[in-house]
């Protein structure tokens, strides 16, 4: 089996959107210093992963519970708004989070809660010449059509561009002439607006065809924003892009600002800010960023680091559905969840530590989280948290938590002696957490400055007791796994197939103890590992080298290897369908893994015939011999 397909989902996931904050795993999207600045895309972190169990060990036992219903929710009305919203499902408000959605009826793990086409996606601008503009189909190899007039935006067909010329018609024109002001580049980032800017032109201009009055607008009005509250730092961030989205839109003055229904500059900063609060990102089938996307209705659903449900673009194409009308963007259960529910999403890695993400929540979406995940319940008795444990230096196999501002004392959890000295631990942590956004910074400049990086550092963060889940180890483990995927020769030596093999079952394993069953980081992850674990073996190399017999023993080689395949991808398929959907069969990659599942099963019965034929033939040869007393 070839692993171009494994690379090529690697390579959309390499170059991230810049409007996301770190990681692999975010489903809402806070904008970042670079498209602050409206001009250049920064690097981002990439998510990651490590051990213990080499594929992943298929329960998370260590999860917190999901918090209680919240009692004090009261139903809201709809005012003719929210039309896509499903029947089954309603609109609450709560007094800690504001407006919410809430179920009314038991829903099963891997049920679609939602399915709409967003009005506004835009893809971010590494990776226009990559797909559609319009459905997001991976450029072909046929290729893509360009705009002739702007040369910016790339179509799989005269059908999307026809559609998408309703509002490309303006924004057309305005890239024209944002690329003639811009200083000479053959950087992309630099000729053309950011995601940001894109997107909130698109907005404006859907509202000036559709008018103040239209349902949608009253959608986009209705929105939350933080304008007020921010802090100066982020309030200047939003000045900073309102400027760019001005010069974008070609207006001179208030009176041509007020065309789009703005009538102040305090107005087109709110609208900055609503979406700045209410964008999520647009996503591959296997999860990687590509661009942008809002949606008023979606965007009603609050946050948890422990979420019950996933937003996902899994191209899952029932019967009668075609390419036009995607992105599809479909809201997942990712378990069941009961009548008198909230429905939840996370906005941010959360295999970042509860520090960590409540600074980031803080920052982008102004407040500070008490899912069950940041503040258990006393009443429930505390579990380990991966994401912030090492390994006991006694070896008992037990984890001690690393001291944060609610732990001083690190005591065991299985042989209960303390730690007295941890500081060269937390030292370790710091030297990871500097690598890893050195390694997320160069990652698309100098993936082999990466490699380096993270060869060097895994070693040190391992030797030092942090665990496959602890981050920023799991981080790392999960960049290093990219570029490797994307390095891969077409005719891999067994030795880089393997060590990639061993770097995504470390990611597969450190995922597994954070995040639950059926969350798509999770499932793509074992997909990954399966498709690694099905490609033909390469040749052993004719060793004269020193044999490494710890290396050796995974991943395994031959028949095993093919059932350790076959296993790990059932996995990923039963993963998959919750992740993106029972209905759509677990999408695109669910759809892949089924036909690799085909293939296997022919292998493994070639496997099987083999080696049945070579017995026979060992128990033919040996009763000749006896016929014949030995004489050959
Ligand atoms: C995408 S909006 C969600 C809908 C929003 N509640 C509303 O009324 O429109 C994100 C905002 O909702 C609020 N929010 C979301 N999740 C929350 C949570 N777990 N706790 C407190 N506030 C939350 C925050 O103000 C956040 O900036």
């Amino acid at each position: 089996m070839s692993f171009g397909n494994i690379r090529a989902a690697r390579d959309s996931r390499q170059r991230k959107s810049y409007v996301l904050p770190s990681s692999d795993s975010k489903e809402y999207t806070g904008i970042s210093q670079a498209s602050r600045d409206g001009v250049r895309a920064p690097d981002q972190n990439s998510g990651t992963n490590d051990e213990q169990t080499q594929t992943g060990s298929g329960s998370s036992s260590q999860h917190a519970l999901s918090a209680p219903p919240d009692t004090n929710a009261r139903p809201i009305p709809r005012d003719g708004l929210y039309r896509e919203l499903p029947p089954s499902l309603s609109l609450k408000s709560t007094k800690h989070a504001g407006r919410g959605i809430w179920s009314d009826e038991n829903i099963k793990a891997g049920t679609e809660i939602i399915a709409l086409r967003p009005r506004i996606h835009v893809l971010s601008t590494q990776h226009l010449e990559s797909f559609c503009s319009y459905c997001c189909t991976p450029r072909p190899s046929s290729g893509l059509k360009r705009c002739t007039k702007c040369h910016a935006l790339w179509y799989c067909g005269p059908a999307c561009q026809k559609v998408d010329w309703n509002v490309h018609k303006y924004e057309c024109t305005a890239i024209s002439h944002w690329k003639e002001s811009a200083p000479k580049s053959n950087d992309l980032s630099i000729a053309i607006p950011s995601e940001a800017v894109r997107s909130l032109g698109r907005v404006l201009w859907t509202r000036k065809a559709e008018g103040s009055n239209s349902v949608w607008w009253k959608e986009i009005d209705a929105m939350q924003s933080h304008r007020g509250s921010l802090p100066p730092s982020a309030t200047d961030s939003h000045v900073q892009l309102a400027h760019f989205l001005v010069r974008y839109l070609g207006v001179r003055g208030p009176g041509e600002l007020s065309s789009f229904g703005l009538h102040s500059a305090a107005e087109l900063v709110d609208l900055i800010s609503k979406f700045t609060t209410n964008t999520f990102t647009l996503t591959t089938p296997s999860v990687s960023p590509i661009g942008v996307t809002i949606s008023p209705l979606v965007a009603l659903i609050n946050h948890s680091c422990d979420p019950n449900a996933s937003i996902v673009f899994p191209r899952s194409s029932p019967p009668n559905e075609n390419a036009i009308k995607e992105p599809v963007l479909r809201v997942v259960a990712l378990r069941d969840i009961p009548p008198g529910t909230e429905i939840l999403t996370t906005y941010i890695d959360i295999t970042l530590s509860t520090a960590k993400r409540r600074e980031a929540l803080l920052e982008t979406y102004n407040f500070t989280c008490n899912c069950s995940a940041c503040s258990p319940p006393p009443d429930v008795p505390k579990t380990t948290d991966w994401r912030e444990v090492f390994w006991c230096p006694r070896k008992c196999g037990g984890t001690c938590t690393l001291p944060n501002t609610a732990v001083d004392i690190v005591k065991c959890t299985k042989c209960n002696k303390i730690v007295a000295d941890v500081e060269p631990i937390l030292d370790a942590v710091r030297v990871g957490e500097e690598a890893l956004e050195k390694a997320s910074s160069l990652q698309l400049s100098d993936p082999e400055h990466v490699l380096r990086l993270t060869k060097n550092i895994i070693p040190i963060l391992t030797s030092m007791g942090l665990t496959a889940s602890t981050h920023p180890l799991l981080a790392l483990f999960r960049l290093r796994q990219s570029l490797l995927i994307s390095s891969l020769p077409s005719d891999p030596t067994k030795e880089l197939l393997d060590e990639a093999i061993r770097v995504a079952a470390k990611s597969v394993a450190g995922l597994s103890n954070i995040l639950r069953e059926g969350h798509p980081i999770r499932a793509i992850a074992l997909a990954e590992l399966g498709k690694l674990l099905a490609v033909d073996e390469p040749p052993s190399p004719s060793t004269t080298a020193i044999r490494q017999p710890e290396l050796e023993a995974f991943p395994p080689t031959g028949e095993a290897r093919l059932s350790l395949a076959k296993e790990t991808l059932q996995r990923a398929l039963g993963e998959l369908h919750i992740a993106f959907g029972v209905k759509g069969e677990g999408g695109e990659v669910g759809k892949e893994v089924r036909n690799m599942l085909v293939d296997i099963e022919r292998e493994l019965g070639v496997w099987k015939t083999k080696v049945r034929g070579a017995v026979e033939d060992a128990i033919l040869e040996s009763r000749a011999k006896a016929v014949s007393g030995g004489k050959s």
